[in-house]
């Protein structure tokens, strides 16, 4: 699962436990980017990657990698998966997993179409975002409902800055990662 998780909050976590328990995966990992072109300003990608660790250090299914954070150059997912490819060997069968709201930009990715060949990409609903797959590759996809967590990682920034809780919205050790770090504070 791949995310600019800034910061990474419980919306991603039951989306990648729905999908690893669906499709029965050995692991999922989740990809900190590293520099995420299509986004605005975001937090230091050590920060980002920190709050990943600490999110899913409890599951023994999850694991975190460094291949978006380590490569120089803006984020491109097919090169994710290339790289995943080479760690994990030509036998395992990958799986990207994308929310609503990206799988209907994916067109707009790099190398989208040799991208999609390199995974199979699981497309999950997310509230607020309609899931399709109408624009996408027959057999590319698969559609999975998971419980609805209206939760983005912007509106969690935002509340940082104006003072509100992020709990229960991440998990504590991120709220208590973020509070330490004064990460999203405007004063
Ligand atoms: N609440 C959610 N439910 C399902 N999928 C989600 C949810 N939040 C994020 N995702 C998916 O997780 C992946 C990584 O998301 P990302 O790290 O950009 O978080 P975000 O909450 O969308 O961030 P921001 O609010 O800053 O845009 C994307 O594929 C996104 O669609
Ligand atoms: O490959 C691309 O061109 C591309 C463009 C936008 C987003 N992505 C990937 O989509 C995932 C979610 O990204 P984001 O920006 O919504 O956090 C993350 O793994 C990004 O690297 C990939």
């Amino acid at each position: 699962m791949g995310g600019t998780f800034d910061p990474i909050h419980h919306g991603h976590l039951v989306a990648a436990s729905e999908v690893q328990v669906r499709f029965d995966l050995d692991e999922v990992v989740f990809v900190p980017t590293g520099q995420p072109y299509q986004k605005g300003v975001v937090s230091s990608a050590e920060d980002r990657y920190l709050m990943t660790v600490i999110a899913t250090a409890s599951n023994p299914r999850f694991h975190v990698s460094r291949a978006d954070i380590d490569r120089a150059g803006p984020t491109y997912t097919v090169d994710t998966l290339r790289d995943l490819r080479k760690v994990y060997g030509p036998e395992a069968k990958l799986f990207f997993i994308t929310g609503a709201d990206a799988l209907a930009r994916i067109l707009s990715w790099k190398d989208a179409l040799e991208m999609l060949s390199l995974a199979h990409f699981v497309g999950v609903t997310r509230p607020g975002f309609e899931l399709s797959d109408d624009h996408l590759p027959a057999d590319s996809v698969t559609l999975v409902g998971v419980p609805a967590m209206a939760i983005s990682s912007s509106d969690c920034r935002s509340r940082v800055s104006a003072g509100r809780p992020v709990w229960y919205l991440v998990p504590d050790g991120v709220v208590q990662y973020i509070a330490k770090r004064g990460l999203y504070r405007t004063d």
